[in-house]
């Protein structure tokens, strides 16, 4: 069996004295794509920031390939993962093909007196025409729109070559049109490159790429469950994980969640205003 891209067990995340993962367990095989979905501070962006290697579990352990955590120089467990922070910031103003190449320097700037080899531009050409960026090699970072960031964010990850893609709510601040530019691009991307794994953190199922293959549900800092996407983004767990009654529909592969109408609820509503309103009166 080949080793998982990604390993945490019994992992906990403790600050100020409260839970804020509590024994999680994931294991993320090549060529799976994951959601981790959950409401405002469930832990997802902790859990990312595990698996990104950029901070610590307070107990249990996190691997990449089979390196633990702790014991591998963090410099070298990074090369393994292409990490898209959206609050990338930027002292110069670089072109596309200059960010991209950053992503495989280890900064956010250029190194002084560093060229890229001819293998690294060619590569980091190659990333920016797979994400739709192609047209825009030249373009300085600060006259890029926020979609076209995105892209090219994506773009810089993936220039060391990691086996393991980790997406922060690539699609917030998008207009529809960049939101489905940008889940096309990352649904080409996996087929492309078949033994790439990802995860991708969202709080919109709508958010979620056709070519997502599992799921992760985190509430309070629980696993409310886990697996094949189709067995656990269903109406009742995501209702159950969000504590609001939702309903799930997929269509093409997508996800939609709308609002689940409670007759009884609404009655209850529809009295309580009438009260209120006979005792205003
Ligand atoms: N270093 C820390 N010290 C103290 N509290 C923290 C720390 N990191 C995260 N938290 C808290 O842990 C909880 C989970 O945060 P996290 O950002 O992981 O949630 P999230 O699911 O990504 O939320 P959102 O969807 O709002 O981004 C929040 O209540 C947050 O305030």
């Amino acid at each position: 069996m080949s080793i998982p891209v990604l390993s945490v067990v019994g992992v906990d995340f403790v600050r100020d004295g409260r839970a804020i993962l509590d024994h999680i367990d994931l294991e993320v095989e090549r060529g799976q794509h994951w959601a981790l979905i959950g409401a405002n501070g469930a832990g997802k962006s902790t859990l990312l920031s595990l698996l990104g290697a950029v901070q610590h579990p307070t107990r249990g352990t996190v691997e990449v390939l089979g390196k633990r955590l702790g014991r591998v120089d963090l410099r070298e467990l990074r090369t393994l993962i292409g990490h898209v922070n959206p609050r990338h910031s930027l002292m110069n103003p670089l072109t596309a093909r200059q960010v991209v190449l950053t992503g495989g320097t280890g900064g956010t700037e250029l190194p002084m007196r560093w060229s890229p080899s001819a293998a690294e531009l060619a590569r980091a050409d190659y990333l920016l025409e797979l994400l739709g960026m192609g047209a825009l090699t030249e373009a300085r970072w600060p006259n890029l729109s926020q979609g076209e960031r995105g892209r090219t964010l994506i773009a810089r990850a993936l220039q060391s070559d990691p086996h393991v893609l980790l997406l922060d709510e690539p699609s917030t601040g998008l207009d529809i049109a960049a939101r489905e530019q940008l889940l096309d691009r990352i649904d080409q991307l996996r087929e492309q490159h078949p033994d790439l794994a990802s995860v991708l953190v969202t709080h919109h199922l709508e958010e979620l790429p056709a070519s997502t293959t599992h799921a992760m549900l985190l509430r309070d800092g629980k696993v409310v469950a886990q697996g094949a996407a189709d067995e656990v983004l269903t109406t009742a767990l995501v209702s159950e994980t969000l504590d609001y009654p939702v309903t799930i529909t997929r269509t093409e592969g997508r996800w939609a969640v709308r609002t689940r109408r409670d007759p009884a609820r609404e009655r209850r509503d529809d009295a309580l205003a009438g009260e209120q309103s006979v005792a205003q009166a």
